[in-house]
């Protein structure tokens, strides 16, 4: 373990490499009753994470910050070959965010046989095989595993998650509600650059053209949300699709309007609970994003 002095708020950022580790430094904190906070992440810090760090500063007492490429939940491993892992970045960004702890196991940390499987199967329910799930088989089973392990190992009162990754918050809700766990689930709203692009770790990889394409896929989902009341079901997703179609080189996966829990689409525009969700590749690089209708 080493410290880092922050530049900004003069606070310690401990740097915890193992579960042990960070077992013995959390134990007094929580002999003492302070209210623990875990914001879960993969790294490669943006405003985006920071937001959900300064939310759990505002609900706890001390924050921890876990970064872990998890291999378990990507499909696709040139995906996890290309993650980007900017290490002395992330640390200076929680040391000047004031974050108490961040966890950084090592891959056989989290699994000790990797890369044999461990088992590991939840009934998350049928939203698992819809939207991400269809085109990442499996993803939310990995996603789920790492994410009980992170929970087991700091044991938080409360955890933060980011909307911009929707459907990963309610398969975390539904692992929490099928296995009984004492947490609680906080969900933070999506930060945008300033041209309406929800931030993400990934966009790093978007050439200065992809960079650009990209912003059809918030302009899809704001043309939806701004002409929600004046259009039907069918127009808004067409002419939705259209935006995005309109250029090149961006591939659509999905653009969907459902239901915030089944993930399913929405027959009546009276319907309440109603996202509008949608996924493309940009160039290589894949995106997602969304806007909650009400
Ligand atoms: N723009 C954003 N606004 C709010 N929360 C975000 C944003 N981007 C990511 N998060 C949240 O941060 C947490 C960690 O996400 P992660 O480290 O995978 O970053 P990411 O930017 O989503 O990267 P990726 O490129 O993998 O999608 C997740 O709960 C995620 O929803
Ligand atoms: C929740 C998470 C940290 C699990 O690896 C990841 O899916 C992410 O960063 O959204
Ligand atoms: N933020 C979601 C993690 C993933 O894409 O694997």
């Amino acid at each position: 373990m080493y410290n880092l002095a922050a530049s900004k708020q003069d606070k310690i950022l401990e740097v915890i490499a193992t579960v042990a580790e960070l077992e013995s430094s959390l134990k007094p904190l929580k002999a003492k009753g302070l209210k623990i906070a875990l914001v879960p992440t993969m790294g490669a810090l943006h405003n985006g994470h920071l937001s959900l760090i300064a939310e759990a500063q505002k609900k706890a007492d001390i924050v921890v910050c876990s970064i872990f490429v998890n291999p378990t939940q990507f499909t696709d491993p040139k995906d996890l070959e290309k993650y980007p892992r900017p290490l002395e970045h992330d640390i200076k960004m929680l040391t000047e965010a004031g974050c108490n702890f961040v966890f950084m196991p090592a891959v056989k940390e989290m699994y000790p046989n990797y890369p044999t499987p461990e088992n590991w199967a939840i009934d998350l329910g049928s939203a698992e095989f819809v939207l991400e799930g269809e085109f990442r088989k499996g993803h939310y089973q990995g996603v789920t595993q790492i994410v009980f392990k992170l929970f087991d190992a700091v044991k938080p009162d409360v955890a933060f998650f980011g909307q911009k990754d929707f459907q990963q918050v309610l398969m975390i809700k539904n692992m929490v509600a099928v296995l009984n766990l004492e947490v609680q689930i906080v969900t933070c709203p999506i930060i945008r650059e300033n041209d309406g692009l929800a931030m993400s770790s990934r966009n790093i990889h978007l050439s200065e053209a992809d960079r650009a394409h990209s912003l059809v896929l918030s302009k899809a989902l704001f043309f939806i949300e701004e002409n929600y009341a004046d259009k039907s079901i069918a127009e808004l997703l067409a002419e939705a699709k259209a935006i995005v179609n309109t250029i090149t080189g961006v591939e659509l996966d999905y653009l969907t309007i459902v239901d915030g829990d089944t993930l399913l689409p929405i027959k009546e525009k009276t319907h309440k609970n109603t996202v509008a969700l949608v996924a493309a590749k940009v160039g290589e690089t894949r995106l997602i994003d969304n806007v909650i209708i009400n």
